[in-house]
């Protein structure tokens, strides 16, 4: 066994970023359609979470956003002329396209790529497979320059292995780690990989929601279990509870997190919840983890509640005596009945013994919290060393960002100024910028 830390690559938000409404059944998207955003508040409060956590000595790194407007997407579908003429006749005949094509969704980089570390694989490497996010159209292209991302960066083939996007198609609906978790003694020891779906493509009879779409699949959970070539025995699939899905929890990680041998997690997340706890606790055993499920009640905290407060969408990182932080989103500490339950877990002989807390508020507007913004990736010495490091979290990364973010972001964001060709000059150029500043030249495809 190789001893291993885990990197989360926090999302860093684009000079786009907008509140347009384009997630039906994710109930933050909706409410907050065609409201004013902050580009440069929201780059800010991430940057900041990343640079607290990296000064508490958790590994953390920063995962570049994606060129937007996405013009390749709008000529595409017809629209044509120099970039200004594609804009303008967008706004015109559709502006919720061309809001698809300004989106910074790739903020969220949980939906970037599911992640499988070296001990868990057969070849010995860490795998990513990006995720096509096919239900969505402003979302739906990001695999590619996922994947080319995570090549930059996880350049050694000896190392690394990045998988092109599942077929797209809504059989293959993935939506990346938010529907992942992964669990053991420690990062570095065997693990076992919990895979969450909401639907099965070809079993009609199967559990699956009646309002709000499921996005991810049964058959594209275990295609990337076979692409990664994790052992049968140390792999869960769980169906998610299809009546939560119907109230908001459009990604798991909306009512579940993971880490090291504890599960957080609301009674209502599985369609059953015996089906889950019993065969991960075996394959636990397995492994030498026994599973420590910290179960929510719906009298303790309601769905609605886990859903406008994001309590689960938090992040649960490991400390060097062992105990175990949780970082939430500010909205939990204003919420009475999780702040509550939250006061009486830290107090609690439980493995969680403190609270992070942060403002993400432009984020969680579009229902992204702590977890959204997050991919993990547990590395061994060896494979951290191997990485570029260009986007290594330190002081001075983080100074260098926010004097990035001061000089290129705007402080307002309404839907008209997506007809703006200036906006979009504006964040190429603040791309080209970062590709120097990550040391990443050509990172993106900017022809
Ligand atoms: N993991 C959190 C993802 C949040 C994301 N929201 C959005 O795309 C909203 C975009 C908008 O409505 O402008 C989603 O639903 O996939």
């Amino acid at each position: 066994m190789q001893p291993a830390r885990e990197y989360n690559f926090d999302g860093l938000v684009g000079p786009s970023h907008n509140y347009a409404g384009l997630s039906f059944g994710n109930v933050a998207s909706f409410s907050n359609v065609k409201s004013a955003s902050n580009p440069k508040e929201a780059a800010l409060q991430g940057l900041a979470k990343m640079r607290a956590l990296a000064g508490r000595g958790f590994a953390q790194a920063v995962m570049p956003p994606q060129a937007r407007p996405n013009f390749r997407l709008l000529r595409s579908i017809g629209f044509t002329g120099t970039d200004a003429e594609v804009l303008a006749r967008a706004y015109r005949e559709s502006p919720v396209i061309l809001a698809c094509a300004y989106s910074a969704s790739p903020m969220w980089t949980a939906n970037a790529a599911t992640v499988s570390p070296s001990a868990d694989t057969l070849d010995g490497r860490v795998h990513f497979t990006a995720a096509n996010l096919n239900n969505k159209l402003h979302r739906a292209m990001e695999h590619q320059q996922a994947a080319r991302t995570l090549r930059a960066i996880f350049a050694d083939a000896a190392h690394f292995a990045v998988h092109d996007a599942l077929p797209l198609t809504p059989a293959f609906g993935d939506e990346g780690a938010a529907n992942h978790t992964r669990f053991g003694a420690s990062h570095g020891d065997r693990g076992v990989e919990l895979f969450v779906y909401g639907r099965v493509e070809f079993d009609p009879s199967a559990p699956s929601p009646k309002k709000y779409p499921a996005r991810q699949t049964l058959e594209a959970s275990q295609a990337i279990a076979r692409l990664h070539g994790l052992h049968g025995e140390r792999t869960v699939f769980a169906s998610q509870n299809p009546d939560v899905i119907d109230q908001g929890v459009f990604h798991n990680d909306v009512i579940a997190v993971g880490n090291g041998n504890v599960l957080f997690y609301h009674e209502q997340a599985f369609a059953d919840e015996a089906t889950v706890l019993s065969p991960l606790r075996t394959a636990m055993a397995g492994v030498g983890a026994e599973l420590n499920a910290v179960r929510v009640d719906t009298g303790q905290v309601s769905v609605a509640d886990a859903v406008s407060s994001y309590l689960f969408n938090s992040q649960l990182l490991s400390k060097p005596d062992g105990s175990m932080a949780l970082v939430v989103p500010h909205e939990c500490a204003e919420n009475e009945a999780v702040s509550r339950y939250l006061q009486g877990l830290v107090a609690g002989a439980g493995p969680v013994n403190e609270l992070i807390d942060f403002d993400l508020r432009q984020s969680m507007r579009n229902g992204g919290g702590p977890a959204c913004l997050r991919l993990r990736v547990a590395l061994t010495g060896a494979e951290a060393a191997a990485m570029h490091q260009g986007v290594v979290m330190t002081e001075a990364l983080y100074a260098t960002l926010v004097a990035w973010v001061e000089k290129h972001y705007r402080d307002q964001v309404e839907p008209k100024d997506l007809a703006d060709p200036q906006l979009a000059i504006e964040c190429m150029a603040a791309l080209e910028d970062l590709e120097r500043i990550l040391g990443l030249p050509g990172l993106y495809d900017l022809a």
